[in-house]
């Protein structure tokens, strides 16, 4: 699928800028408006670049048609494995190929100078030293959308992990105010948030596109709790949970006013079903509920 090896950086180069379970996050010396996302979960390269090909795929035809622009673009390109050998040696992937399969996209915190993390799904990047006044990036994972008066999934499962976080973005979406309590303590600019409050308001703000896409799912699916083996799992299921996982990044910028992508909208394997019912089962018997 790649148009042939791009080989015109040295390896010093390469650095690893964010990685998650699965994927690192690489930058090439002073070049970061661009990075590569290299999969390094399977122990060989030859098997990573297969499941790297296979993932665009998959995204590309059954996420991008759900998603639209705001899916962070991504292209293909075939590193030549020399550049990338110590980092990948750093993860243990064993050397099976000449070629390291990447998809290549935009650094969405491009010019950010400094990150704080709020809680476990939500970061906001900062750039101070912007001419036109502080830009800012709030990069957070929605988790699953819940219909008014359900048990709030989200909230129930971070008592489970042990997470004390007394917001959720189903809060956020219903009431775009309680953002500046999340985020009360971080001393942001104050016009973030009244142009947060309108953009939320928005019917087709990012937070929105992410719900709405998962509810249309949602509807014509199985529990969780029903599952009782991978050929239960359909396309659509995978989807939803593929959904139910992404991180999505909203830039405000005073120069150039409010621009959100999504990214991490990897297939999720099938063979990940007895842990999603396991989970399920145990909220399920739990007495714990929070409704908004
Ligand atoms: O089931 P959940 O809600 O705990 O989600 C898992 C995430 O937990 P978290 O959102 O942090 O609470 C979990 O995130 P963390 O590793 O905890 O940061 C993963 O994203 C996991 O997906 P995968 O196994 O890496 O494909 C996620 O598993 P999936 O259920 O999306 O397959
Ligand atoms: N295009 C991007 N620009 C800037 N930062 C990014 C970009 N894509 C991902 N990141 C950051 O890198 C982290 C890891 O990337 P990613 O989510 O793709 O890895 P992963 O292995 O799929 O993660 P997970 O463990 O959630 O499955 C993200 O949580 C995010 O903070």
């Amino acid at each position: 699928m790649s148009n042939g090896l791009v080989s015109n950086y040295n390896d010093d180069d390469a650095i690893i800028v964010n990685r998650g379970n699965a994927n690192i996050l690489i930058k090439y010396g002073d070049r970061c408006e661009n990075l590569d996302r290299c999969c390094v979960r399977f122990k060989s390269l030859r098997q990573n670049n297969i499941y790297t090909l296979r993932n665009l795929r998959y995204i590309r035809n059954c996420v991008s048609p759900l998603l639209g622009d705001y899916l962070i673009a991504c292209t293909n390109l075939g590193r030549n494995v020399r550049n990338l050998e110590n980092i990948l040696g750093e993860f243990k992937v064993d050397i099976d190929s000449k070629v390291v399969e990447v998809l290549e996209m935009e650094n969405l915190t491009f010019g950010m100078d400094s990150i704080v993390t709020v809680d476990h799904f939500t970061k906001v990047h900062r750039q101070k030293s912007s001419i036109d006044g502080e830009a800012i990036v709030w990069e957070f994972k929605p988790k699953w959308m819940i219909r008014k008066g359900e048990n709030c999934r989200n909230c129930v499962l971070n008592r489970f992990k042990g997470r004390n976080i007394p917001f959720c973005y189903n809060m956020v979406l219903e009431h775009p105010e309680m953002l500046r309590k999340w985020l009360a303590a971080f001393s942001m600019p104050p016009q973030f948030f009244p142009d947060m409050e309108t953009y939320l308001r928005d019917s087709d703000n990012v937070l929105a596109r992410v719900y709405k896409t998962q509810c249309n799912l949602a509807d014509s699916l199985p529990s969780l709790g029903e599952l009782a083996g991978e050929n239960d799992v359909s396309g659509s299921l995978a989807l939803l949970m593929a959904l139910r996982d992404v991180t999505c990044f909203v830039r405000w910028d005073p120069a150039s006013g409010i621009r959100a992508k999504i990214v991490d909208v990897d297939m999720k394997p099938k063979s990940k079903w007895k842990q999603w019912k396991d989970q399920q089962d145990v909220l399920d018997v739990s007495d714990i509920r929070v409704c908004h």
